[in-house]
């Protein structure tokens, strides 16, 4: 796994814009970090050996810093300043972190629903939606850690630690042999303790899984297992349920403390070991106390950015599946939806369907099939046919939001009874392509679907009362083209015959309806009926 998904570079401005400042922040972090150390190294030494002050110790860093006793006065105030510089770096970097972070999230959410709604309503009810929504309510929030914690972690592994290994050589070469030997085993221990720790880790979202949907599955069906008196039962199964989770969870954290133990080991072990070597040629005067004490506070520093890296690993993993699932949302090829010709007025013509076929998403079958029929202004038309043979997908492709793969849908004004010659057409969609403009088509059409959806609003609402509330939105759209799909199916008489009252009405006032149904009453009260059929698509071929 990359530790940077590309696409979120390329695509995505704010996260640029905060791995370039991430970085930069980093260089400055390194320099505080190495004068924090020269400083705090000349002004211990005179401390702790008696020895004369010489600039020597620390070879040409020791321009870095001041030199002579009575500069060093001034060291406090400067060591004060860096380390405030310090503080203020980490501050700025944290605030940072979280706007970027926030930014990236509300770029991606945007686009990914921008682009769910530019796939078109089959795309989202063939299962895909409910892929955008798991990413776009919580999958995304895990990128908020990989920002803040995970990259400017990375950040200053690839610019830190190198320069402060450069300066460690710059003063010590042998402790630079050291720290360069022993680094490399940091990641390689986070790599074994990560393989050994894998068949737990997935135990443990398995269980997770597992136990999420079963309580879902639980929650959904208690009034029915109360109805039934069964509602003891399955609690203790949820018992052993969170039981395993209980289980796997103490599992997990022991692995983290394990981890987390075995790293901390490992670091202080490297550092041990620079600091011995260093005790021996200290004693033998084979090198400096400022010196020994420069490279003693900067060893530490060396380690740590690549340590955390390896605790913030898990951050990152959620953090890049979070952004690969959206991103595979949005490497979704978007149908040709839209052309550049501009949308026909609607209410001047008859939109005529001639040999329409839409072929299934799975290619298999063309429900409706070889379609042919003309909406005029003024008229109710009626679709009918069994289900599953298409009137809810040719009304979609009425609406511009489905094109036809076999036929055309056009505008002609002029009436039916006129001479073909006289007639104007223009093709409004045809070879899977619409080609007009999608939204000055679509502001013409009024759609109700079979089972409309009023958002939080109409949760209130039973199911033929939000029918009603949708039907009588689009009766008071005052667009010309009306697109019903089923408007009757959960009404009561009463509220039926005025429905189809009102769609009669609106007709006789010019408009365009519409309506796909199974009524026989609606079937009566139309000008024209189609009988939709879907056809395997070898039958149709042949
Ligand atoms: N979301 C979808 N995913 C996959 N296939 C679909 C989807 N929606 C429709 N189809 C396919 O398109 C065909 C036509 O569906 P459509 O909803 O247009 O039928 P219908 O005539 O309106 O049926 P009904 O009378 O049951 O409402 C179906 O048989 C099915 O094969």
């Amino acid at each position: 796994m990359k530790p940077i998904d590309p696409r979120l570079v390329v695509r995505i401005g704010p996260a640029r814009r905060y791995i370039l400042v991430t970085a930069g922040l980093g260089l400055l972090t390194a320099l505080l970090v190495a004068v924090q150390a020269l400083l705090i190294a000349r002004m211990l030494a005179p401390v702790l050996a008696p020895t004369p002050l010489t600039g020597d110790g620390l070879g040409w860093l020791g321009t870095l810093v001041p030199t002579s006793a009575r500069e060093l006065s001034s060291g406090l105030p400067l060591l004060a300043g860096v380390i405030a510089l310090r503080t203020l770096t980490s501050w700025l970097q944290e605030r940072l972190a979280h706007r970027a972070g926030a930014q990236v999230i509300s770029e991606l959410r945007s686009q990914v629903v921008a682009h769910a709604a530019a796939m078109g309503p089959r795309w989202i009810a063939s299962g895909r939606g409910a892929d955008v929504v798991t990413v776009v309510s919580r999958g995304l929030d895990d990128l908020l850690p990989y920002f803040v914690r995970y990259l400017p972690q990375l950040a200053l592994a690839s610019t830190l630690t190198p320069i402060l290994i450069v300066l460690v050589l710059g003063l010590d070469w042998l402790s630079a042999l050291i720290v360069t030997l022993t680094l490399p085993l940091v990641p390689i221990f986070m790599i074994l303790v990560g393989l050994v720790t894998r068949e737990r880790s997935e135990k443990h979202l398995k269980a997770m899984q597992t136990l999420g949907a079963r309580t879902l599955d639980l929650i959904a069906g208690v009034p029915t297992l109360k109805a039934l008196g069964r509602e003891r039962g399955p609690a203790a199964r949820v018992r052993e349920l969170g039981e395993a989770h209980r289980k796997a969870t103490m599992g997990s954290l022991r692995v983290a403390f394990l981890s987390g133990m075995v790293l901390e080991l490992l670091t202080t072990l490297a550092v041990a070991i620079v600091a011995v070597t260093m005790g021996f040629r200290l004693v033998e005067g084979g090198i400096g106390i400022e010196t020994a004490l420069a490279v003693l506070i900067l060893a530490p520093e060396v380690y740590l950015p690549v340590r955390n890296v390896g605790t913030h690993f898990h951050a990152s993993a959620d953090g890049l599946a979070a952004a690969d699932a959206a991103f595979e949302i949005l490497d979704e090829p978007l149908p040709a939806m839209g052309g550049d010709a501009p949308a026909p007025d609607a209410a001047r013509g008859a939109i005529v369907v001639t040999g329409v076929g839409i072929a299934t998403p799975d290619g298999v079958r063309e429900a409706p099939s070889g379609a042919d029929v003309r909406c005029s202004p003024g008229t109710l038309t009626a679709i009918v046919g069994a289900n599953g043979s298409g009137k809810s997908t040719l009304l979609l492709a009425l609406a511009g939001l489905l094109p036809p793969t076999a036929g055309r849908i056009s505008l002609e004004t002029g009436s039916a009874a006129d001479d073909a010659p006289e007639r104007d057409a223009e093709v409004v969609a045809q070879d899977g392509a619409l080609l007009v403009d999608a939204d000055g088509w679509a502001k013409q059409i009024a759609w109700v679907p079979q089972r409309p959806d009023l958002g939080p609003a109409g949760r209130t609402l039973s199911l033929g009362q939000r029918q009603r509330v949708a039907l009588d939105r689009a009766f008071e759209s005052g667009r010309p083209v009306l697109l019903l799909d089923e408007p009757t199916a959960h009404l009561d008489p009463d509220s039926r015959d005025q429905i189809v009252e009102r769609m009669r009405a609106l007709a006789a006032s010019g408009a365009t309806v519409v309506v796909a149904t199974h009524e026989p009453d609606v079937v009566h009260a139309a000008d024209e009926v189609l009988t939709v059929e879907s056809r395997e698509i070898t039958e149709v071929s042949a």
